[in-house]
């Protein structure tokens, strides 16, 4: 993939969807599109969003008993996405299923740990160990059940990809140095994911939310 960058069009606005991804298609090598979109759009937003000649990344992160998720995958397969994401947490017979209902294209990847979580977070929830242990251990059910990779923080992507040499990393959660978090919590720079082995970088709100969207989708692709 020559530019790793997705831009994440979270907004229920089409027209400023489209508007967004016109402004940075020149700096970026995909769109993802996530709930929120599709949710007040659905099939007929990826169409549109299609008409932009960029790939699209399904980020719907199906999570659910494996029939309903399998019969999900089957009911977006003809919008073709490039990449699609379910939860690792719903368990290897979920991840099997949902493989086995893509496209022969799609890349299947399932998400390990939110970057919105940090440790306290995974206390509460129940979840023992780091946030490094929890995402090496889905790394690991998700490779057994015959995904194509994992969503993860940047802060573990490295360890990822020592225990799956051939997995495909997708990194959320990336902020340029200096920039507001928000909700993340462990957040990186989209320099250090990609030193650190992602394969495929999402950023909304540092673009989405610039002044001039395409200049500061020009400056995290002049970092890379
Ligand atoms: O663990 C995850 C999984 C998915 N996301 C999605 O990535 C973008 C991040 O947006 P920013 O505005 O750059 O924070 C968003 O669409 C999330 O749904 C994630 O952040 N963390």
């Amino acid at each position: 993939m020559s530019n790793p960058v997705f831009v994440a069009l979270d907004t229920p606005d089409l027209e400023q969807a489209i508007t967004i991804a016109k402004s940075v298609r020149g700096h970026v090598g995909g769109l993802k599109l996530g709930l929120e979109f599709f949710c007040a759009h659905g099939h007929h937003g990826v169409h549109e969003i299609q008409k932009l000649d960029l790939p699209i990344f399904l980020d719907l992160k199906l999570h659910d008993i494996p029939n309903t998720v399998a019969k999900a995958m089957q009911a977006i397969n003809m919008l073709e996405p490039a990449v699609v994401t379910v939860h690792a947490s719903g368990g290897r017979a979920m991840m099997e299923d949902a493989k086995a209902a893509a496209n022969e294209h799609t890349k299947v990847v399932g998400v390990t740990l939110l970057t919105s979580l940090d440790q306290n977070d995974m206390g509460k929830i129940g979840y023992q160990g780091t946030p490094h242990d929890q995402v090496e251990r889905l790394a690991d059910l998700a490779r057994e059940a015959g995904l194509d990779g994992i969503v993860c923080s940047g802060n573990e992507v490295g360890a990822a990809h020592k225990i799956w040499k051939d997995g495909f990393f997708v990194v959320p959660g990336l902020r340029p140095k200096g920039g507001a978090m928000g909700d993340q919590k462990r957040a990186v720079t989209p320099q250090q994911a990609r030193n650190n082995g992602a394969s495929l970088l999402v950023i909304g709100r540092p673009i989405t939310g610039a002044e001039d969207p395409n200049a500061a989708a020009r400056a995290i692709e002049a970092t890379l």
